[in-house]
């Protein structure tokens, strides 16, 4: 199989931030060395791909990870959001935009979400870092990051924030990882085959991967702290959205009442954060903001079907099957629950180990 080469102009991917400084924050955290040694391979979209304490980023990233490493410190009150890339990041952050502003639902035409994508409303750790090395916490206290549990900023565990996790079918998760990237590709940079991305993710060599471990890890913590990490499947919220919304602000502390008025609240909440709402919304139609390094980046490229299997129309059987035993072998001597039919018919919510 042909692997289509990616020119140096990828290197720009998620690199973020005024380069001057970056370059001189790096100097001083030494991250140009760390680099230098570490494994690596190619990006899906960036030039290189690193590996660090176990997992794949790209080369910005990974400064953005190294300066949050050495001078991020979490409140108790900060809520983060993680994700393995297209788990269902930007449902997340309106949901949880939503659950914690839910006067906006009250007064509709205040409400942020219809004027900005919820990526703008929730950033993202790793590139905000990026671009401000020097004061690397965003003002937000709800913030998401892609980041595996174990290379967490130390306070973001010690600090009893609250952290949300949401993992998705992998087949679903790599089709949708495709799409993006070769939607968000630079000109010249070559289009990346479903073949080769299907390899890559296979083998964990894609961008936060592998996959498994980084679900893996999040589900342990929650295990373990389950007042601190809460984890849900993205088909599950899909099955039962106002039942998972309520667990979810139960979670936070912030729950509905059970009255007729909260659970109108709920339903109210769950429509407007639905696939069908937010992306026919103007702004996520038209609109776009600057995020992910990039200068601008079109709102509609995070909506696309958001459906549970749509990865079945484009993987082979063979593919499908690889990817399937793949995540039994690995969760299942975890006890948590995998994409086959008898595990979905039972109980939503993950039964703990
Ligand atoms: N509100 C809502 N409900 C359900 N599904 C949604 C929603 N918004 C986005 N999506 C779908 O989620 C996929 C994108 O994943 P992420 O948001 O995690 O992407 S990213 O990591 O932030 O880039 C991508 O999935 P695919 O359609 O399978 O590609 C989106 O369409």
């Amino acid at each position: 199989m042909a692997i289509p080469s990616l020119t140096q102009n990828s290197s720009s991917y998620i690199e973020g931030g005024d380069e001057q400084t970056l370059f001189n924050k790096e100097k001083e955290d030494g991250s140009d060395q760390i680099l230098s040694v570490l494994p690596r391979e190619r990006g899906w979209l960036s030039e290189h791909i690193h590996l660090y304490q176990g997992f794949w980023y790209s080369t910005g990233v990974l400064k953005g990870l190294l300066i949050l490493q050495k001078h991020f410190w979490a409140k108790p009150s900060d809520i983060l959001l993680a994700t393995y890339p297209k788990s269902g990041t930007t449902w997340l952050k309106a949901l949880l935009f939503t659950i914690t502003n839910r006067t906006c639902i009250s007064h509709p035409n205040q409400n942020p979400l219809l004027t900005a994508n919820p990526h703008e409303l929730v950033p993202m750790l790793e590139s905000y870092a990026a671009a401000n090395p020097v004061n690397p916490k965003p003002p937000n206290s709800l913030m998401h990051t892609h980041i595996p549990y174990t290379s967490l900023p130390e306070s973001t565990k010690s600090s009893g924030c609250h952290i949300v996790y949401v993992y998705r079918d992998p087949k679903d998760v790599l089709v949708s990882c495709w799409h993006f990237v070769n939607m968000l590709k630079p000109e010249a940079v070559p289009r990346i085959s479903l073949a080769e991305a299907f390899e890559k993710f296979s083998k964990g060599v894609s961008p936060y991967g592998p996959y498994w471990n980084h679900v893996l890890g999040y589900w342990k913590a929650s295990i373990e702290w389950p007042e601190r990490v809460f984890f849900i499947r993205y088909e599950d919220l899909k099955k039962e959205p106002c039942f998972h919304t309520k667990r979810l602000a139960e979670f936070l502390g912030m729950p509905f009442t059970t009255d007729k008025e909260g659970e109108s609240l709920v339903s109210k909440v769950v429509e407007f954060c639905s696939f069908k709402n937010l992306s026919n919304l103007d702004v996520n139609k038209t609109g776009s903001h600057s995020g992910f390094g990039f200068p601008v980046i079109e709102n509609k490229i995070f909506f696309r079907e958001g459906r549970v299997g749509d990865s079945q129309n484009y993987l082979e059987r063979e593919m499908m099957d690889h990817l399937d035993q793949v995540t039994e072998e690995k969760f299942k001597k975890f006890h948590l629950k995998t994409f086959s039919q008898e595990d979905d018919e039972k109980s939503e919510v993950p039964i703990a180990l």
